[in-house]
């Protein structure tokens, strides 16, 4: 690299980067394309991936946590495989029966909240999402911090009929304030997701009595290890959920999840279906089969023609990337 050189330079003990650009099957979280970057170290590769709205001060742990994959180990697993859910974007209730139908999972996380006035469609989506699952599968939303208290409450008491009955909901709200008053006012559980990753003292969540459940996303919190510790701090149930990663960055998040001591409720982290394709080979890509997936013996390997395959045509990503990571690499070994 060129940063390399001083002892503390983060990035020295990076070999190559590669930067890639992979459509996604349906928009989801705004996105149509998801690009990001991976760098190849002495333990093997890493993702940095940061969604462009992360400023490069929010990047940091993005980085901390690809840093970590391809020059750290990860803890030893305490299990082999881990229940995910399947992820139903906004859609519409056809699209969303067959994604449940098709995944084979018994846990469904169904996005609402996607638009202002979408309460219609959102009961549709979640009660087609109760018919492909069954009356024993579990069904939890995402409203990612659109509501404020009042729609919050009802929305989740319509939601929760319709879903006939709801696991959790996750972020109704933004502020940790919020979820606090949204919790004591209805009976289903709240998931503190945002509220942890972008908040300099998770523990705050717990103490504020905000959530019964955690969201743990391990490279936005800064590596497996990182979110190990916030995970213990926070004394709440964790579910790990991706950040829609190549199988490369996922390991990462299927290490954090296979090393917790306890897994209550499935993960969020069946999204590779989510992306029109992967940087590792299929036969050790971490897709999920029948609702689990496995926890792999060593850390996937990019395969070169896939790398090249997914390569951004134009040279506006890639030197756009290349800038990131040595702006993003430059406050990491300033921190
Ligand atoms: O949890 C899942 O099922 C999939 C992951 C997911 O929803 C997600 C992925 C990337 C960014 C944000 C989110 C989110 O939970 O809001
Ligand atoms: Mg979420």
């Amino acid at each position: 690299m060129s940063t390399a050189g001083s002892a503390h330079d983060p990035l020295a003990a990076v070999e190559s980067v590669r930067v890639y650009a992979i459509g996604m099957r349906t928009r989801f979280r705004g996105i149509t394309v998801r690009e990001g970057m991976l760098l190849r170290g002495p333990t093997g590769w890493g993702e940095f991936c940061p969604f462009d709205d992360y400023t490069d001060a929010g990047s940091v742990p993005w980085l901390a946590a690809a840093v970590e994959q391809c020059t750290g180990h990860w803890p030893a697993p305490v299990r082999d495989r881990v229940p995910v859910n399947c992820t139903v974007p906004a859609v519409g209730p056809d699209a969303a029966h067959e994604i449940v139908a098709r995944s084979g999972c018994h846990t469904a996380k169904v996005k609402v909240a996607d638009r202002a006035g979408s309460l219609g469609e959102d009961q549709a989506r979640v009660e087609a999402v109760r018919s492909a699952l069954g009356p024993d599968g579990a069904i939890r939303v995402d409203a990612n911090a659109a509501w404020d208290v009042e729609t919050a409450v009802r929305h989740i008491r319509v939601l929760d009929r319709s879903a006939g009955g709801l696991e959790y909901v996750e972020q109704p709200c933004r502020t940790v304030a919020e979820l606090a008053q949204v919790r004591r006012r209805v009976d289903v559980r709240i998931a503190a997701d945002e509220s942890i990753r972008r908040a300099d003292d998770p523990l705050r969540v717990a103490v504020a009595e905000a959530a019964d459940v955690a969201v743990l996303k391990c490279l936005p919190l800064g590596g497996v290890h990182r979110a190990l510790r916030v995970a213990e701090a926070c004394g709440l149930p964790c579910v790990v959920s991706s950040a829609l990663e190549t199988s490369v960055g996922l390991a990462a998040e299927v290490a954090l999840a296979a090393a917790l001591p306890e897994l209550p409720f499935a993960c969020g982290l069946g999204t590779l279906s989510l992306l029109d394709g992967d940087v590792v080979p299929p036969s050790t890509g971490l897709r999920q089969v029948d609702g689990f997936v496995s926890v792999p013996a060593t850390k996937p390997e990019p395969d070169p023609v896939l790398v090249d395959a997914y390569a951004p045509t134009d040279p506006v990503t890639a030197a756009r990337w290349l800038s990131r990571l040595s702006r993003v690499g430059t406050l990491l070994q300033g921190r």
